[in-house]
């Protein structure tokens, strides 16, 4: 705990990720309930769940600040997702697993109600402590081509030796797990991912 709380000095948002049931809930809520008075960062809570809509109310009461639900579960419903996201003032996000084609993602981008990030897994979702799919970077390419000012997001295998290749890519928000907490200097680490991105943002 003692590195996450110094970590918290340098980092922008806290990534919060839940894959429990519904019965289970109360669990997440309890979490971000914490995170809440614990930190002030941003709370930027990814939802691999099957039954999104059942998460906004209770999320949103906690203190979430961003809400990302996959694109593969929401195929009929992602318009009430959106509208409800935001009716609880939290940011709507959508995320894709590493076999979801990119193209999925777009109807949500161009609605007249978009959502406001896109969350490019680079691992398959489920644990910490994988690889980066480098394959995945032609996703973020062809999203910042057509949306230059989208927030793009990328989770899994994030470190100093894959950051390179994220920030080239387009990625502006970096989720990194056992870089930073397995690092012996996080808020280096820290740094150092978030020097790659804007100096790419600048070069580009
Ligand atoms: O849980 C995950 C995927 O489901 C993430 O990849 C994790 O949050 C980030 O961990 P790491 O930086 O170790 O890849």
């Amino acid at each position: 705990m003692m590195n996450e709380i110094l970590a918290s000095f340098f980092f922008d948002r806290i990534y919060c990720y839940t894959m429990l049931p519904t019965k289970m809930l109360f669990l997440s809520v309890f979490v971000i309930e914490e995170y809440k008075c614990l930190f002030r960062a941003y709370l930027d809570c990814h939802l691999m769940v099957t039954n999104p809509l059942d998460y906004v109310e209770p999320l949103g009461k906690a203190g979430a600040s961003g809400f990302t639900f996959h694109v593969e579960v929401s195929k009929d419903n992602w318009k009430e997702l959106v509208q409800l996201i935001k009716s609880k003032g939290m940011t709507p996000g959508v995320s894709l697993k590493p076999g979801t084609p990119i193209e999925d993602v777009f109807p949500l981008l161009e609605d007249e109600n978009p959502v406001e990030l896109v969350l490019v897994m680079t691992v398959e979702p489920g644990f910490g402590g994988q690889k980066f799919m480098p394959q995945m970077m032609d996703k973020v390419r062809t999203l910042r081509k057509k949306y230059p000012s989208l927030d793009i997001e990328v989770d899994g295998g994030l470190g100093p030796s894959t950051i390179d290749m994220a920030a080239a890519a387009g990625a502006n928000c970096i989720v990194a797990g056992s870089s930073v907490f397995g690092a012996s200097d996080p808020a280096q680490v820290i740094s150092l991912l978030r020097k790659n991105v804007e100096d790419s943002q600048k070069t580009n």
